[in-house]
């Protein structure tokens, strides 16, 4: 599977072969090529940036302006990772036909492979004109972050046996309509393992438990680069932020003291012509 182009048809391939898929997300061009020459499987350029990379307390200012600029930035830095944009708060709620326009953006401006968008029952007929389209789509239920207000606050969904049969119907629904895949955020592990038995394609964790088909992180979360909040679900690979502080610290003190820079790092001139500028 490394060093090879995934591609929408890996996703089912992938549960079929129980190959594990691994997601991260990636907001620009040198990240996102790390994480491709890692051998990631796909990469989501999730409105999650509308928090990590420009400060929001949450994902409802986000803009498909926002989403295509930073789309386009992850595409050039990927070479085999399966891209896919994130439908940011209002581009798919108003009408079909904006649904259309801007899942369509996504992929003639920005270069994605695949568009994902918050919702089960409420967006199935968006989801289905997205698809007749022939644009792949990712459904993603449980925590949806953009029904913050409705939910009052990031919780974890699907735990009464009312929200739980609700899921399990959205997944159903959102497979039938034909999506290439569902991340479930936020559920609880036994209900995720369940409803990634019901279906046969694959569903993409994140605080779902390991009886997922795959598994989606923010990255600036997984190499400890984020401390607005940790979730429960997260696991530090690295502790990136502390190591960029140590580094910029150092920085600074060489700096102050003249330490840097060395001749090394400077650029010469003969002595010949600044002989001639005194
Ligand atoms: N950096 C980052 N990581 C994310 O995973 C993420 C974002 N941003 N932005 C968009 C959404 C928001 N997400 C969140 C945000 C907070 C919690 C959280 O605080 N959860 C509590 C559980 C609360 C409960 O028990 O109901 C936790 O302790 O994990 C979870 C998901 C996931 N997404
Ligand atoms: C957390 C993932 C699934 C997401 O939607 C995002 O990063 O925006
Ligand atoms: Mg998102």
């Amino acid at each position: 599977m490394k060093n090879k182009k995934f591609t929408s048809t890996s996703f089912i391939k992938s549960k079929q072969e129980k190959h594990m898929i691994s997601m991260l997300t990636a907001y620009d061009y040198s990240t996102a090529k790390l994480l491709d020459e890692a051998g990631v499987d796909s990469i989501l350029v999730g409105d999650s940036l509308g928090m990590v990379m420009l400060g929001y307390e949450n994902t409802l200012k986000v803009t498909m302006e926002d989403m295509i600029h930073h789309t386009k930035a992850v595409k050039r830095g990927v070479k085999n990772a399966f891209v896919i944009g994130d439908m940011p708060f209002m581009s798919y709620h108003i009408s079909t036909e904006e649904t259309l326009k801007n899942a369509g953006r996504f992929i003639q401006e920005a270069g994605a492979d695949a568009v994902k968008l918050e919702g089960g029952y409420a967006v199935i007929d968006k989801v289905k004109a997205i698809i007749k389209a022939q644009i792949p789509v990712v459904g993603h239920i449980g925590l949806t972050p953009q029904s913050v207000n409705m939910f009052g606050g990031f919780k974890v969904q699907g735990k009464s046996e009312e929200n739980a049969k609700k899921l399990i119907e959205d997944a159903l629904l959102l497979e039938e309509a034909g999506v290439i895949a569902i991340v479930l955020e936020c559920v609880p592990a036994k209900l995720a393992k369940l409803i990634s038995e019901k279906l046969s394609i694959p569903t993409i964790g994140i605080g779902a438990g390991n009886g997922c088909d795959g598994q989606v992180l923010v990255i600036q979360d997984m190499l400890g680069m984020y401390s607005d909040f940790t979730p429960k679900f997260v696991k530090k690979y690295a502790t990136l932020g502390d190591n960029m502080k140590e580094a910029v610290r150092n920085y600074i003190e060489e700096v102050e003291n003249k330490e840097f820079p060395k001749v090394e790092h400077t650029f010469s001139i003969s002595d010949e012509v600044l002989g001639k500028l005194y």
